[in-house]
């Protein structure tokens, strides 16, 4: 049998979903958050799930960092079913205060490290890496409450990469952002990307940072969220914000979300 190519290797999914149905069971109803969703996520992919309010964003990613489990079809990684939360998958909130104040910006992204058994020293060196990649190591030894709301996220992320999982998951993290913020936070994540190539799930419902920060978009129907669409919008960055080719295909998704009379918001 010949030996498998690199391209067959670089096709190799790195989580893959597989008819995905998540519930929530309340007291009185069963809520379906979504209904047989599938998608692969290959190696530094930047995978975007759009999709209007309520319909399981949010719950997918959940599921994915494993603090739900489906109750119908899997989630792997590597291979590995997903069944709980592990330092391979690492979240970024959407609030930024998730920083200890009591503890300097190195310390902050030092302390997982420290909490999964990493040396002191190690685990210092390692955090004046990853700060230096978001452009923080001059804050090193500030507190949090010293930066701005910005910075604060930055460190969030460098706390969350400084663990080097295989996929780092945000959800809407830009979404308390004000707009120019935002433009440059979504700037630094690609510059970052480019810098790093991480894999990323992105949550959002903004269409135009759909399409600026994914390579791929899953685009979800309304509650109880199922595949719409997968779309590939490797080709755009910033510069092409404005351009024709970008507008179209926000067009095209705003249609997709609005077919059924559902707003995207
Ligand atoms: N803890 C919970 N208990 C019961 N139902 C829930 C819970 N969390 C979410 N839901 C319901 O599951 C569905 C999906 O919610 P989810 O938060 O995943 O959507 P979303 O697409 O992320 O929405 P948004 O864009 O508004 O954040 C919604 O109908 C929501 O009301």
């Amino acid at each position: 049998m010949p030996a498998p190519s690199c391209t067959a290797a670089a096709l190799t999914p790195l989580l893959q979903a597989d008819s995905v149905t998540l519930q929530y069971k309340t007291r009185d109803h069963l809520v379906t958050a979504t209904s047989d969703v599938s998608f692969d996520i290959y190696p530094a992919d930047r995978f975007v799930l759009l999709g209007p309010s309520g319909c399981g964003k949010s719950t997918l990613l959940k599921a994915i960092a494993g603090f739900i489990r489906p109750v119908r079809g899997t989630i792997r990684l590597k291979g590995q079913q997903i069944t709980r939360p592990g330092p391979d998958r690492m979240m970024v909130f959407q609030e930024f205060d998730q920083l200890m104040p009591w503890k300097t910006v190195r310390q902050n992204v030092a302390f997982p490290l420290r909490c999964n058994g990493v040396g002191t020293s190690e685990a210092d060196a390692r955090a004046l890496d990853v700060l230096g990649k978001v452009n923080l190591a001059k804050f090193s030894d500030a507190y949090p409450h010293m930066l701005s709301g910005g910075m604060k996220q930055r460190v969030a992320i460098a706390r969350a990469m400084g663990m080097r999982p295989d996929i780092l998951l945000m959800d809407e993290p830009y979404a308390a952002l004000d707009a120019l913020t935002r433009r440059k936070m979504q700037q630094e994540l690609l510059e970052l990307w480019d810098d790093i190539r991480f894999t990323v799930v992105f949550v959002t419902h903004s269409i135009e940072e759909a399409v600026l920060i994914g390579n791929r978009i899953l685009v979800l129907s309304p509650h109880p969220g199922q595949v719409k669409a997968e779309l590939n919008a490797h080709h755009f960055d910033a510069s092409h914000q404005g351009g024709a080719e970008f507008q179209t295909l926000c067009g095209r998704i705003h249609h997709m979300l609005f077919d059924d009379g559902q707003p995207a918001h």
